[in-house]
């Protein structure tokens, strides 16, 4: 890719979005165009169609899409399907007919079977059926793998599809009903923290920056307090607080540092065509790549790592009502290892300096 150009990232203020901004302007991409949800929504074809007629990008980064935590997919299943198939639909033909010369699009890891064989590797693609809480929302990531195939395919495009692991980061979402476990845990455990202390500062400052519904600042302590108790951070009469999380605690899962995702995202976009992912040219499938580190931890581990790093002294108690999805879902990277690229922020590493940053906020 050349430094000048035109590059449009999809999906700029999210999680994945704003780090492959912020990566390409460290390697020196001068050249890129964005749009907000508000400003053009990938939804309406006829927007997306004249967005790239005046843009005519030559290089797109899909990182727009309905993305959400395992209850928030199986909760709004119509949106996650309908959303995500049309605004890759939309962005991947429009970038076909404006004669994009390479676009990455991403996937994610759910769209392995529910019991993959570990750690899973890209051609343990539609070898079995999928875990139930996020299918619509995988189906239609697989369609999104399948489309960039096809094109390839049919109209020589150059469309790669990648397959991230469970990502944190800046700009994540913190919403508790919405987000994914890690920014989920690592906010409520931050709340459990400061209503142990009595830190009401720190409690309303968070309540400002992240609404949650039925809470305003104004309310009295007891009624925050209660409203904390509904969600899942409950103080006990001697003081103690209570986080609540969800499932079993079993389940293993993989993360990987959004900035570490953005670098190799553009790394790939950089190096790697359609026609290097590929060997057997009867039957082109499994040309999408993992990208993750390779490491898992369990859920209840991972809140163990994050009230150390955070300093809460509180207690868990699990919630079983709340579904565990699946037990396992470790990426095989050595695909991309193999291409020379690796992660370089390990979880410890990440949970401080997503701390850190969401202290800031
Ligand atoms: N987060 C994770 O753990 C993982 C994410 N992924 C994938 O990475 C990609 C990015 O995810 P992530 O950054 O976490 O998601 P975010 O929700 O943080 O960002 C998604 C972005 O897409 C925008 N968007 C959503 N719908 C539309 C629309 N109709 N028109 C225009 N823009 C829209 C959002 O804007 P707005 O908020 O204003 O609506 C937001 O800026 C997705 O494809 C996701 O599936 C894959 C694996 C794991
Ligand atoms: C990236 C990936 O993300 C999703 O799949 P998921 O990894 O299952 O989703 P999750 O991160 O929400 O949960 C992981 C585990 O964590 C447990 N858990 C505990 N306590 C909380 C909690 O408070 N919030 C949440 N969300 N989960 C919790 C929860 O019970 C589950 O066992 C899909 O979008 C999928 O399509 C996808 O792409």
């Amino acid at each position: 890719m050349r430094k000048e150009a035109k590059i449009y990232v999809a999906g700029h203020r999210g999680l994945v979005g704003s780090a492959i901004l912020a990566d390409l302007d460290r390697k020196g991409y001068t050249n890129i165009t964005v749009r907000t949800h508000k400003e053009l929504d990938l939804i309406n074809t006829n927007e997306v169609s004249n967005f790239f007629k005046s843009e005519k990008p030559e290089y797109v980064f899909l990182a727009a899409a309905k993305v959400g935590g395992i209850v928030a997919n199986n909760t709004y299943r119509g949106e996650f399907i309908y959303d995500n198939l049309m605004i890759q639909n939309n962005v991947i033909h429009q970038s076909y007919l404006n004669n994009v010369k390479k676009l990455l699009f991403l996937g994610s890891t759910c769209i392995y079977p529910k019991n993959c064989p570990q750690p899973m590797k890209e051609e343990y693609l539609l070898t079995d059926t999928l875990e139930y809480t996020n299918e619509p929302y995988a189906i239609a990531k697989i369609a999104g793998i399948k489309m960039c195939e096809s094109y390839n395919i049919q109209y020589g495009t150059n469309f790669i599809a990648v397959m991230p692991t469970n990502l944190y980061g800046p700009n994540d979402n913190f919403d508790l009903e919405k987000s994914h476990v890690l920014p989920a845990l690592l906010r409520k455990i931050h709340l459990g923290k400061a209503l142990m202390e009595e830190d009401w500062n720190a409690i309303l400052k968070d309540l400002m920056r992240y609404p949650i519904k039925g809470i305003l600042p104004s309310d009295t302590t007891e009624s925050i307090i209660k409203k904390l108790d509904e969600i899942g951070i409950t103080r006990t009469f001697d003081g103690k607080v209570t986080v609540h999380i969800w499932g079993t605690g079993a389940p293993m899962r993989e993360f990987l540092w959004s900035e570490d995702m953005a670098d190799a995202c553009v790394f790939l976009m950089e190096n790697r065509d359609f026609e290097d992912m590929y060997s057997n040219t009867t039957e082109i499938r499994n040309t999408h790549i993992n990208i993750g580190t390779g490491v898992d931890i369990s859920i209840s581990d991972l809140a163990d790592l994050i009230k150390s790093i955070v300093g809460f002294e509180g207690a868990f108690k699990f919630n079983s009502d709340k579904p565990d999805g699946t037990q396992k879902k470790l990426t095989d990277v050595s695909k991309l290892n193999a291409l020379g690229w690796k992660h370089k922020i390990g979880l410890e590493q990440g949970i401080y300096k997503q701390y850190k940053w969401y202290l800031t906020q």
